[in-house]
């Protein structure tokens, strides 16, 4: 694990879409909810309203007991009383409001989390293999929770735009000159926040792409847990684990100064806003008492009400600036997704249905001609897979064998159909022959089901593990689970009937030994591919003992009499199990036919053949010279 960033680096801190961009992406998954939402909308803005005649009311309470004196006790209580109700009014409307706001939040976070899961689903293999499964968790969720969050926020914002719109119309209608002066201030610090909100929504940016390294780099530790133990990476973990963090600190640290003086310029500024609105109100009215126009007393209810306005309109400010940091985050983290959102996604190539259809033919025939495949990350230059061609029967077994790193791994993908190649062409018996790279993935997406090399097994029980695959025509049913664990020899440690199905398995199946792991997810391959006429395996057998291992294919190859198998394997005393052979070498296939054949005439598989033979025999010269020399030695 080393400190750059493969994905979601620097390029990913970018603001898009200014304010708008939230409500746009609002507006769209709101769809089919958009009238709960415009009703809370409504409701929520009519308990602001209601909200701004209160200080009307408290101030006209003020003025009557500075005129009447005591004899306005009456009157002011009223006036005090309507205060209560204006209040309880506002209530009928905010509650059922945020009701109303919250369920669309809930609605909008499932459709996004479903959203961008189904997104991952439908990008290539390859894609996935270029991103971080921990990154790409954290952009999920982040993502989701933003939107949904922004969503139940809306109150807060309709109710700052009406506290900061009412008491300036208020103002402006006890006095225009006082309104405008009010409008100018505002305007100032409002310029003022969103400046130093730009700078922290990217510093936010910087801060999430070094919170998901870290969150990747934590899901590597406890994922690897026996690793780390056992080689003793925890001092070297925990350092990286330090360092990553340090890097989430940095934007933090300076996002920490800019808020604190964007704090101190708003509160300041408010404050000396609202004295000074104060004071002009009050200038202005002695003005007029001493040129003989208007008031010859200065009425405390009048300069309450301005100095309440004002310092509300002064509030909504500095809640406009908390509000508009918190904006500025869930922009920030919504747009985290922004990567799986333009992640490029290829339209499948329009092809007709009966193409897409599993093969039912018995006889059918792959002949796989000039396959060029590079993967999209590689290290060199030369295709990973280069100018491959080969040919497939259905019914038939193939060994597929080369030294490590060959290509056989990814030639079984393209032939899955997981890796779209970069130039391929397919004759077969039962189709018309295919020659875009697309079609041909679709095809055999839709005939082929590959058993990967890794057992990833999820947390649950097995029952649960072996319903996770599907067959093409769906997921198989439970009567098969039995079958295919006696197939897969999983009925050597776990009985094949339900109080079996229903043992645990934990996370990454760590309960269960390597070669047990291969066979329960040999046991999930064997229902994925009752229907596909072309079933891979990539070295399913490499964990097991030779007689488990013999015991497997024989099984395999019985339960699976018309499928054409191809399984890639390192052992070669399994060869006289298949009827062909396919060597690969250097991402070349430099020979196909059977074993004898290729004994005779393939100087590649004689090599392959040897090596395997003389490992094969050192060994068993070791193991019968040792305990000659230990007896030599003890004499
Ligand atoms: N996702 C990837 N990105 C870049 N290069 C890759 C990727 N996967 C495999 N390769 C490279 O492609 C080449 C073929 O790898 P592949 O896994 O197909 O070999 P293999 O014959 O199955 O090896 P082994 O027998 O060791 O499993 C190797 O050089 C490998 O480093």
């Amino acid at each position: 694990m080393s400190d750059s960033s493969p994905s979601g680096g620097p390029a990913a801190s970018k603001i898009r879409g200014g304010v708008f961009y939230l409500y746009q992406h609002l507006w769209a998954q709101s769809q089919g909810r958009r009238r709960q939402l415009l009703g809370a909308v409504v409701l929520l803005l009519t308990a602001q309203c209601v909200l701004l005649i209160v200080p009307y009311f408290a101030g006209r309470a003020i003025n009557t007991l500075q005129a009447d004196g005591a004899a306005g006790l009456g009157s002011a209580g009223l006036w005090l009383s309507l205060v209560v109700v204006a209040t309880a009014i506002s209530w009928l409307f905010h509650g059922p409001g945020r009701l109303l706001e919250r369920n669309v939040a809930l609605e909008i976070r499932r459709r996004i989390s479903g959203g961008l899961f189904d997104r991952l689903l439908s990008l290539p293999l390859s894609w996935h293999e270029a991103n971080h499964s921990g990154v790409t968790t954290h952009r999920l969720q982040q993502s989701s929770s933003a939107l949904s969050a922004f969503t139940q926020s809306q109150f807060i914002y309709l109710s700052s735009a009406v506290r900061l719109v009412g008491p300036i119309v208020a103002l402006w209608l006890l006095q225009p000159i006082v309104g405008m002066s009010a409008i100018v201030g505002f305007v100032i610090i409002c310029v003022s926040v969103v400046t130093f909100d730009r700078a922290m929504i990217r510093l936010a940016h910087r801060e999430n792409d070094a919170e998901r390294r870290y969150n990747a780099a934590l899901l590597d530790a406890l994922g690897n847990i026996t690793s780390v133990f056992a080689l003793r990476q925890t001092r070297a973990i925990t350092e990286l684990l330090q360092r990553r963090l340090e890097a989430v600190f940095a934007p933090l640290r300076r996002s920490i100064v800019l808020n604190e003086a964007k704090w101190c310029t708003v509160d300041v500024c408010s404050k000396a806003l609202s004295c000074s609105l104060v004071a002009l109100f009050a200038w202005l009215a002695v003005r007029h008492t001493s040129t003989g126009i208007g008031q010859t007393t200065i009425m405390l209810g009048s300069l309450y009400m301005v100095w309440e306005y004002a310092s509300q309109a002064g509030g909504v400010i500095s809640a406009f600036a908390s509000h508009f940091q918190t904006f500025a985050r869930q922009h920030a983290d919504f747009a985290s997704a922004d990567t799986i959102r333009d992640a490029e996604l290829k339209a499948p190539e329009p092809m007709s249905p009966e193409l897409l259809q599993p093969s039912s033919a018995d006889s059918e025939y792959y002949m796989v001609r000039d396959l060029v495949f590079s993967h999209p990350g590689a290290r060199s230059e030369r295709p990973t897979l280069n100018g491959v061609s080969l040919s497939l029967q259905q019914g038939r077994r193939y060994a597929l064998i080369g030294g490590s790193g060959s290509g056989k791994s990814t030639l079984l993908r393209v032939l899955s159909g997981l890796y779209e190649a970069d130039r391929i062409a397919v004759d077969r018996r039962n189709g018309p022959a295919l020659v875009t790279p697309s079609a041909v993935a679709q095809m055999l997406r839709a005939n082929a089901t590959l058993v990967p090399q890794d057992a990833e097994v999820l947390e649950g029980t097995l029952a649960e593990n072996l319903a996770l695959c599907a067959t093409h025509a769906g997921a198989p049913t439970e009567q098969r689970y039995s079958e295919a664990m006696n197939i897969a020899c999983v009925s050597d440690f776990v009985p094949a009937d339900a109080s079996g199905l229903n043992t645990a398995v934990v996370e990454r199946g760590a309960n269960w030994s390597g070669g047990q792991r291969a066979r329960i997810a040999l046991a999930r391959g064997v229902l994925a591919a009752a229907d596909s006429n072309l079933v891979l395996f990539d070295e399913p057998t490499a964990s097991l003992d030779s007689r488990t291992e013999a015991r497997v294919y024989d099984n395999l190859f019985a339960a699976l009499p018309n499928s054409c198998i191809v399984s890639s394997i390192h052992r070669l005393h399994l060869l006289e199990r298949f009827d062909e052979v396919i060597v690969m070498h250097e991402g070349r296939v430099v020979a196909q036919g059977p074993a004898p054949l290729l004994a005779a005439t393939s100087p590649d598989f004689r090599q392959l053949l040897a090596m395997y033979r003389q490992d094969d025999r050192s060994q068993q010269s070791r193991i019968e010279g040792a305990p000659a020399a230990q007896a030599s030695a003890a004499a």
